[in-house]
C-alpha cells in the first residue's frame, strides 16, 4: 500500500485574470477550488491511475472538511488526523504570462495532534511505501520529518520524500526510494547555477552517492533525467498548451511510485512519473487515465552519458 503524508495541507483557490494590476481592483474572470498539499496531490494522481493509497495528514476547520469531502468523492482514501486549527488556504493566480502562488502558513498543532497522527504509523509493514512532500508546520519543528523516516523504516518500508533545501539532505542518509528536486531547488541546495544539462549530472551523481535509491530531476518545460546507480537517463518534454502547472512535481513523484510499486522497474516508472507531470500541465485539474496514457505514448528516453 502507497501512503501519502502531508502534513501541512491546503484547500487551493485558483483565480484567472487576463491580467494583475498592482494596487487597483482585479475581478477574475474564473475561480475554482481543489484539494492542495503536495501528498494530497500525489493521491489524487495514483488515484487517477487507480492504485490503492491513503491520504496521511493534518486538517482541520471548513477548508479541512471541503479537502476530506473531495477526496473521499472522488473515491480517494483518507487517514486524516483532525486538529482544532483551520487547514490554510493557498491562492494560485494565473494571468495570461504567468502563474503566481500565495501559500499560507497553516495552523499550530498541539503534542496530542501529533500523538493522534504518529500512530497511524503502528500498522506500516514490509512493501509499504510512504511518500513525504511538502512543507512542515512550524509547531512541529525542523526534524520531524527525520523522526516519521525512522518509523517507515523500523517497519521495514521504503519511504520517497519531496521537500526542498538542506533539509532534503539530510534525509539521504536513511536511503529514500526515490527524491525528486526541481532544477531551481537543486541549484539552490549546491549554491550552484546551471546553464545546461550536462552541469546536473554531477550533482545528480552526488544525491545518489549521498543515499538516495533514485534521483529524478525535473526540468519543467525542459523534461526530466534520472539518476540511478547504473544509469542516467534523459526524457525529452512534450510540446504542448500549459494549462496549470501546480502539481506537476507531486504528479510526476505519484506517476513513479504508482509504477514501481506495480513492476519494480525504474525506467518504467520514470517514465510513467514523466507521464503524469505531462498530463498535469496540460490539464486543468487532474488528468484522466486515458489522458496519461496518451502522454506516455509520446515520451522519448534515451540514456546519457553516466555523469562521471
Ligand atoms: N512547460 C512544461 N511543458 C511540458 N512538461 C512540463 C512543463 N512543466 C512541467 N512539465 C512536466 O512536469 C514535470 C515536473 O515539473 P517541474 O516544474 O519541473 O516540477 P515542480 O512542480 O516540482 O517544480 C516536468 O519534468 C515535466 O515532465
Ligand atoms: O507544502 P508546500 O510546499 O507549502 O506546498 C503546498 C502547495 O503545493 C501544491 O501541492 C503544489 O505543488 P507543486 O509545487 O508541485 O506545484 C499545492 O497544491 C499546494 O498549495
Amino acid at each position: 500500500m502507497i501512503f501519502t503524508v502531508t502534513l501541512n495541507p491546503a484547500l487551493d483557490y485558483f483565480m484567472e485574470y487576463h491580467e494583475l494590476e498592482n494596487g487597483l481592483v482585479n475581478r477574475t474572470k474564473l475561480t475554482r477550488m481543489t484539494p492542495g498539499g503536495k501528498g494530497i496531490m500525489e493521491s489524487r494522481m495514483l488515484s487517477s491511475l487507480d492504485v490503492p493509497n491513503t491520504a496521511l495528514g493534518f486538517i482541520g476547520g471548513f477548508t479541512g472538511k471541503f479537502i476530506r469531502e473531495s477526496l473521499e468523492q472522488q473515491g480517494i482514501k483518507t487517514d486524516f488526523t483532525q486538529v482544532f486549527g483551520q487547514t490554510r488556504i493557498n491562492v494560485k493566480i494565473k494571468t495570461r504570462s504567468d502563474e503566481t502562488s500565495l501559500d499560507a502558513a497553516g495552523p499550530d498543532l498541539t503534542s496530542e495532534d501529533v500523538n493522534n497522527f504518529l500512530t497511524k504509523f503502528d500498522t506500516l509493514q514490509e512493501g509499504d511505501i510512504v511518500a513525504f512532500a511538502g512543507t512542515v508546520p512550524k509547531s512541529l519543528g525542523e526534524n520531524f520529518y527525520d523522526l516519521l523516516i525512522r518509523l517507515v523504516k523500523t517497519r521495514g518500508a521504503e519511504f520517497a520524500i519531496d521537500i526542498d533545501g538542506q533539509k532534503l539532505l539530510k534525509t539521504l542518509l536513511m536511503k529514500p526510494l526515490i527524491i525528486k528536486p526541481n532544477v531551481e531547488e537543486l541549484e539552490e541546495i549546491f549554491s550552484v547555477k546551471f546553464s545546461k544539462k550536462d552541469d546536473i549530472f554531477p550533482y545528480g551523481q552526488k544525491l545518489l552517492s549521498m543515499g538516495a535509491q533514485n534521483v529524478i530531476v525535473s526540468m519543467a518545460g525542459d523534461g526530466a533525467l534520472l539518476f540511478t546507480k547504473e544509469k542516467v537517463y534523459f526524457a525529452q518534454p512534450v510540446k504542448g498548451i500549459i494549462k496549470n502547472s501546480v502539481g506537476a512535481g507531486d504528479s510526476t513523484v505519484a506517476g513513479f511510485l504508482a509504477e514501481w510499486s506495480q513492476s519494480h522497474d525504474v525506467l518504467t516508472a520514470f517514465k510513467q512519473g514523466v507521464a503524469c507531470g505531462t498530463a498535469k500541465v496540460f490539464s486543468e485539474d487532474m488528468p484522466s487515465a486515458r489522458f496519461i496514457q496518451k502522454c506516455y505514448e509520446q515520451i522519448k528516453i534515451e540514456e546519457v552519458s553516466n555523469g562521471d
